[in-house]
């Protein structure tokens, strides 16, 4: 009753009225679709963010075998994957008695005992607290010296003078020195070398990798490479463990990226994984994402020009 009274004393006035409560509506329609695309942003936003995270985690998930884990004793022989040479064997120099003429990856934990890579864990501790990168992986490397700083590298043999004696003693440097010594003979017997035709070769480092942010690119160690593309002189590769996966550090295994899928390496301390260093063998080590892993990257070359004694005090 009220309404109609209303209605009747406007009078004129009502299509007025009218089209102002169809703007009304009109403009409550619009604000309400607005909500809804600010909703439907909203999901395309999350579904992005899922999508990004899906592919950022299957990245390091696309495992699809493990060579050999942590848990396994692989003793007194090397355990052997021969692979096919890559091409690219062609475009270097050949060195008979070392060139690569059998490529391949193999792992034994019957060169270095748990005892000596235990020392040399300490030697890369006490190294490494003298300094250190700012995040990601940190390096000392004995033969030139250099050793993470922030966000640079220092000269340990220069920085530190005569207190490196107080940090490196010479059993420590007789240990490397034999512990390469097996190294070479090994590698050289897996794929049928002259041991005098192979030569340490630069850089040979230890690696101490923990979970923080690596601040630079040199500190960014999870990339994809091939090293003989990244380091030039290497031939063969091999890689020292210092470390436990699963209990000292989670995250950190090495990769083999293969076009049929994902090998994994899982270090265990005094593990020594070698390979031969052209693109047959692109890896990458997985982020760690717990703890502290330590290992030493020791390297031969063929190329004479190219090697380099065993590290010692300067
Ligand atoms: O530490 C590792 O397992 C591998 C390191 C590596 O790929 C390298 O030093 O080139
Ligand atoms: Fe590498």
């Amino acid at each position: 009753m009220a309404l109609v009274r209303m209605r009747n004393a406007k009078g004129g006035n009502s299509t007025e009225i009218e089209k102002k409560i169809k703007r009304g509506h009109a403009l409550r329609q619009g604000s309400v679709w607005r909500g809804y695309r600010g909703l439907v942003a909203l999901l395309l936003v999350a579904v992005c963010v899922c999508r990004t995270w899906w592919y950022m985690s299957s990245v390091d998930s696309d495992i699809t075998a493990t060579l050999v884990s942590q848990g396994e004793l692989v003793s007194p022989l090397p355990r052997v994957y021969t692979v096919p040479c890559s091409e690219d064997y062609e475009n270097y120099k050949r060195y008979p008695g070392c060139t690569p003429h059998r490529c391949g990856r193999a792992v034994t934990d019957s060169v270095v005992s748990r005892e000596e890579a235990q020392v040399l864990r300490r030697l890369a501790e006490r190294g490494l607290a003298l300094a250190g990168s700012e995040g990601g992986a940190s390096i000392l490397d004995l033969h030139s010296g250099a050793l993470s700083m922030g966000k640079q590298f220092v000269n340990i043999y220069r920085y530190f003078g005569d207190q490196i004696r107080d940090v490196i003693t010479p059993e420590d440097f007789q240990l490397y020195r034999d512990v390469r010594e097996r190294i070479q003979t090994v590698i050289a017997e897996t794929f049928d070398l002259d041991q005098t035709l192979m030569y340490l070769t630069k850089p040979t480092f230890f690696s101490r990798i923990n979970s923080t942010a690596a601040k630079t690119q040199h500190d960014e160690y999870w990339h994809p490479h091939i090293d003989k593309v990244t380091y030039g002189s290497f031939d063969y590769t091999c890689l020292l463990y210092l470390s436990d996966y699963g209990s000292d550090f989670t995250g950190g295994r090495f990769v083999f990226m293969d076009q049929n899928g994902n090998q994994t390496v899982e270090p265990r301390a005094g593990r020594v994984s070698f390979f031969s260093s052209g693109s047959e063998n692109l890896h990458r080590v997985e982020k760690v994402t717990w703890g502290t892993r330590y290992a030493i990257t020791v390297s031969f070359t063929c190329d004479p020009a190219h090697g380099i004694s065993d590290p010692a005090l300067p």
